[in-house]
Order: C-alpha cells, then sequence, then structure tokens
C-alpha cells in the first residue's frame, strides 16, 4: 500500500523526495488582492489578467520600465530574478542540480562494488554451469549402472544367491557328517548360513508379488501351456533374419509356448552386440553364433501360411489364462518381451499377410516398420473383449500414430488396412498378396547394402553408362544408429507408461466382462 508523501528535506540537502514535492510559492493574496481590483479597473484582456496574476510585481511598472526592461537584457534579467517565485524556482532548480550531482556521486562511488558483484554473479553462475554438467554427468552414470539393476535382473541376482547359500549350507552339512567339520563350528556357521538362505528366500517372495516385477518362473509356467512354435532363421537373408510365428491351425494365434519361445528368441539376439556401459560400439564382443555367420543388421516378423497372428490362443486362455493373476502374468512377460526386442540393435519390419488380431496387431506395433499386403487387415479387437491391449501395444500404437488416432483406432476396433495404414503413417510398405516378406526383405536391403555409383566409365551424364557397385553398410554403424533410436524408449518415463498399461489391462483381464467376451468368441 502507498503512504501519502511528504516534503523531506535532510540535513544533508535535499533528498530525490524533496525535488519531486517542492511547488513555486503561491502568488501572494494581498498584493494578489490589492493589484487585481487595480487590474481590473483598468480592464485589462484575459492573458493580461493571467500575466498578473503569475506575476504580480510587473503591476508596480509604468509602460516606460517595461519597455527599458525588455530593451536592456541586464535589467531584464536582475529584475526577473528579484521576482519571488523566480528566486523560488532558481532555488528549487540548484537544490535539485545539487542532488542530482550528490545521487551521481554516490552511484559512481558504488560502480566499484558493483562491477566486483557482477564479477562475482559471473563467478557464481561458472561455477554453477560446472555442477550442472557434473550433475548430468553423474546421472547418466547413474543411468547406466542402473540399467544392470533392473527389478528383474536383481529377482535373478536374489534367486542365485537363495540358491547359493542353500549349496553352502548343504556342503557344510556334508563336511560335518564326513567328520571335517567340528562340532561347534559347525552348529555356528550352519545357523548364520541357513538365516541368510530363509531372508533372501523370505525377499525373494516378498519381490515376487509386486506388480511389474518378472520372474522367470511367469516365462517356465507359460511355456507349458498349448502348442505351436516360434522359429528364428538367422540367414535368411545376407544380413536379415526372418522370426515366424507357427500356430498354423489358429491363425498362429500365440500359446503361452510361443510366448516363451519368442523370449528365448530375444534372449539369444541380445547377445549379438556386447557393448559396454557408455554404448562404446568398438568394444564389440561378438559372441553369438548366428551373428558370425550373418552380421545381422535386420529382422522380419511374419507368420506361417500366409497369415499373421491372431493373438492370444483363445483356447489357450480359456483353459489356462482367463484369471486377473495369469493375465497380468501374460502382459508382464509380453511387455518385457516386445520391449526387449525393441532396444535390439536391429531394424525390424512385420510382414503382415492376412489377419493381425489382438496381440497380434500389438506384435505389429514392436517392429520399426510394417509391411503389409494390399489385402491384410489390423484390427485391435481389445475394447471388444472389454479389456485394453495389455503388451505394450496400446504405448507403442500411440507413439506411432498419435494419441487421437489411436483413440479411434483401439476405440473402435477398425481395420486398419493397407491404404489407410499408409495415411496414418502406420504403413510403410504395400505389397501384393503373398509377397510380404519378399518385400520387407527388399525394404531391409536398403540397410544393409548401399550403392556407389561409378560414374568414371560414363563421364557423359547419361544413367545408361552409371555402374552402379553394391557395397555392404558398416554393421557397427547401422546397428549403432538403431542402438541411438531406440535409447528414447529406454527411459523411467516409457517404462512407467508400460506398467500403467499392465495394470490397467490386469484390472480388466479376467473379470466378467472379458470373460463372457472370450468365451463368446471361442464357443
Ligand atoms: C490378449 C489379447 C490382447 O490383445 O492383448 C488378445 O489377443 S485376445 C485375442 C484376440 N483375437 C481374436 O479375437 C481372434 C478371433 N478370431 C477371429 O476373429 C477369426 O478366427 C479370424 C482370425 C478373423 C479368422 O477368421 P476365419 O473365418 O478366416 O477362420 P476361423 O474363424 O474359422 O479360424 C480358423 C481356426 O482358427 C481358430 N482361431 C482363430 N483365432 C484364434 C485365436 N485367437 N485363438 C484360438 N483359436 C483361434 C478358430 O477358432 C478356428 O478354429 P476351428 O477350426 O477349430 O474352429
Amino acid at each position: 500500500m502507498s503512504q501519502p508523501q511528504e516534503e523531506n528535506k535532510s540535513e544533508n540537502g535535499p533528498t530525490t523526495q524533496s525535488y519531486e514535492f517542492r511547488q513555486p510559492p503561491p502568488p501572494n493574496p494581498q498584493l494578489y488582492d490589492r493589484q487585481i481590483s487595480t487590474v481590473l479597473a483598468t480592464t485589462l484582456t484575459p492573458e493580461q489578467v493571467v500575466i498578473y496574476e503569475e506575476f504580480p510585481e510587473i503591476l508596480t511598472k509604468s509602460k516606460e520600465d517595461l519597455e527599458d526592461l525588455l530593451s536592456n537584457d541586464v535589467c531584464f534579467d536582475s529584475f526577473f530574478e528579484s521576482i519571488e517565485r523566480i528566486r523560488h524556482t532558481l532555488a528549487v532548480r540548484d537544490e535539485m542540480r545539487v542532488g542530482n550531482e550528490t545521487s551521481a556521486k554516490e552511484t559512481l562511488s558504488q560502480e566499484n562494488e558493483l562491477n566486483q558483484l557482477r564479477q562475482h554473479v559471473q563467478e557464481q553462475e561458472n561455477a554453477l554451469i560446472k555442477l550442472n554438467s557434473t550433475i548430468q554427468e553423474k546421472l547418466k552414470l547413474q543411468q547406466n549402472a542402473l540399467q544392470r539393476f533392473s527389478p528383474s535382473v536383481l529377482l535373478t541376482k536374489l534367486k542365485s544367491g537363495v540358491q547359493q547359500s542353500d549349496e553352502l549350507s548343504e556342503q557344510m552339512a556334508s563336511s560335518f557328517l564326513s567328520g571335517e567339520l567340528e562340532t561347534d563350528q559347525f552348529i555356528k556357521h550352519f545357523r548364520e548360513i541357513r538365516k541368510v538362505f530363509h531372508l533372501r528366500n523370505a525377499k525373494v517372495e516378498i519381490v515376487k508379488n509386486k506388480p511389474g516385477i518378472l520372474d522367470d518362473s511367469i516365462r517356465e509356467e507359460l511355456r507349458k501351456l498349448g502348442h505351436g512354435s516360434v522359429t528364428f532363421d538367422p540367414k535368411y537373408s545376407r544380413g536379415i533374419g526372418l522370426l515366424t510365428l507357427q500356430n498354423p491351425e489358429r491363425h498362429n494365434a500365440l500359446s503361452g509356448k510361443m510366448m516363451a519361445e519368442l523370449s528365448d528368441i530375444v534372449d539369444k539376439l541380445e547377445n549379438i552386440v556386447k557393448f559396454d556401459t557408455n554404448g562404446n560400439l568398438n568394444n564389440v564382443n561378438i559372441v553369438n553364433e548366428l551373428d558370425k555367420e550373418n552380421n545381422l543388421i535386420g529382422i522380419i516378423v511374419t507368420g506361417s501360411r500366409n497369415t499373421f497372428c491372431s493373438g492370444l490362443d483363445l483356447s489357450v486362455a480359456k483353459d489356462h489364462i482367463l484369471t486377473p493373476e495369469n493375465g497380468k502374468k501374460m502382459s508382464l512377460l509380453m511387455q518385457d518381451t516386445l520391449f526387449r526386442f525393441g532396444q535390439l540393435p536391429l531394424i525390424s519390419v512385420a510382414a503382415v499377410e492376412g489377419h493381425a488380431l489382438g496381440g497380434g496387431a500389438e506384435l505389429v506395433t514392436a517392429c520399426d516398420f510394417r509391411c503389409i499386403s494390399e489385402t491384410s487387415k489390423i484390427r485391435f479387437v481389445q475394447v471388444k473383449m472389454s479389456v485394453i491391449p495389455g503388451w505394450g501395444g496400446g504405448k507403442r500404437l500411440i507413439d506411432i500414430v498419435g494419441g487421437v488416432n489411436a483413440l479411434k483406432i483401439m476405440g473402435t476396433s477398425d481395420p486398419i488396412t493397407a491404404q489407410n495404414g499408409l495415411e496414418l503413417g502406420f504403413v510403410d510398405v504395400i505389397a501384393p498378396h503373398g509377397e510380404c516378406v519378399n518385400r520387407a526383405r527388399e525394404f531391409l536391403n536398403r540397410y544393409v547394402y548401399f550403392s556407389e555409383r561409378d560414374e568414371r566409365k560414363g563421364g557423359n551424364g547419361n544413367d545408361d553408362n552409371i555402374n552402379e557397385n553394391k557395397k555392404i553398410n558398416s554393421v557397427k554403424a547401422v546397428r549403432g544408429l538403431k542402438l541411438l533410436i531406440s535409447r528414447t524408449k529406454n527411459s523411467e518415463e516409457y517404462k512407467n507408461f508400460l506398467l500403467y498399461e499392465h495394470e490397467l489391462f490386469g484390472s480388466l483381464w479376467g473379470q466378467k466382462e472379458n470373460v463372457d467376451a472370450v468365451l463368446k468368441t471361442r464357443k
């Protein structure tokens, strides 16, 4: 709130405040009263009245005096400066000048201090920038270090710890029984080791049941369910492997067994490039037999007998997976497998003949590119089954076509066809029916080879004289590029989104509405 300001004049002279509020004194009322009556008597013009009101001293001058004043500058100045209002105004002006001078001096006297402060601020800013970049570097290191400690890796380590302490206590027991260990030694150490064993075991039990933690036993449980297989041909074509879903009697629907096999293949492919935590591709250690032979850079995903995949095998689901708990297990395994698939240093293309439904459509989104035949249909039928995608396909579809298009596609279960898929940016290549895998290979060949035109032999600009030599791209460079791209998805935010999708799916799968819909589909 502003306070009423008073005229303020300090002992050391005028302050800034005083200048603003110092006004010239009002005309002298006595003089004014006396003179105005005289003026009125002489019938002055209104302009003259104003002059007389402001400077009544002029009234005491005769016409001749005034003419003298106007003709003599010295006399005029001395008369002018003798007028009370002018004297006052000049005094105020002088005070202001002195005041301005004082405050200018004060400001100047602070210049050094100001410069020092400015320098200090600059130094602090530089130090802050340095600290910030150190923090960023440390965060990067932390992120890299933490990657090796993902929940599932930690769980696996914990389990191997359980096994180790179990084996150690067994060894100790047999040493004791064979007389190699004294009783008191045995009792002391055996108790300690068993304690560690039980503690670790208890931890495994707690962690296993946490959402989003994938336990290896889930893969093994699912492996027992259903038929079909997933095969991988690492030498389908130079630099390109072919992954095929095989359950032809059921439109390549994915059984639990096939899910486990898909995960196994991703495990193997993960060993293709071993790079250090900073992603140095020069520290590549090719350990995989498959890779030694073919230097893979690409992978085509397809289904047997001219169709892609009709999603989860509903016969298996009906008998084994139609509970919230098992639905969550399936979702965890499939999310993990497809996430890891996306992180591989390989460029992937889904070659989609026939149908890709439900989970099949989700698989299509896990690839970098999509080659679809003129007659194929990709449908997210999850909502019709009273669920949402649970294999990470919801997130991936949003990333490919944007939220609004994803909402339309998943909300209506309308098919994505070759044509509308192309318009949406979902489809990259359209192939004649039965030609998808071939076209996907041709598409990937552009990443395996590059053309080098030899123009020396022609030289006249005529295309007929240009020889094209196919060269093999640097495998490390192409893989490095894919690693770079996939890194954008390897963030906590991305993983949290997947976990959210998993939770939403888990809250719908196995509920009455979903069970009824599945049973209706599988009469
Ligand atoms: C987990 C969730 C998710 O998205 O996350 C899901 O995936 S839920 C799964 C979503 N998927 C679906 O709802 C697909 C349902 N299937 C269909 O709409 C259809 O079968 C088509 C795929 C369009 C094919 O139709 P078409 O008339 O050509 O053949 P069809 O229906 O006679 O199918 C041939 C045989 O394959 C079986 N079959 C087809 N899809 C199956 C599936 N997903 N699970 C188990 N069996 C399936 C049929 O029952 C039939 O078996 P028989 O010869 O013994 O009769």
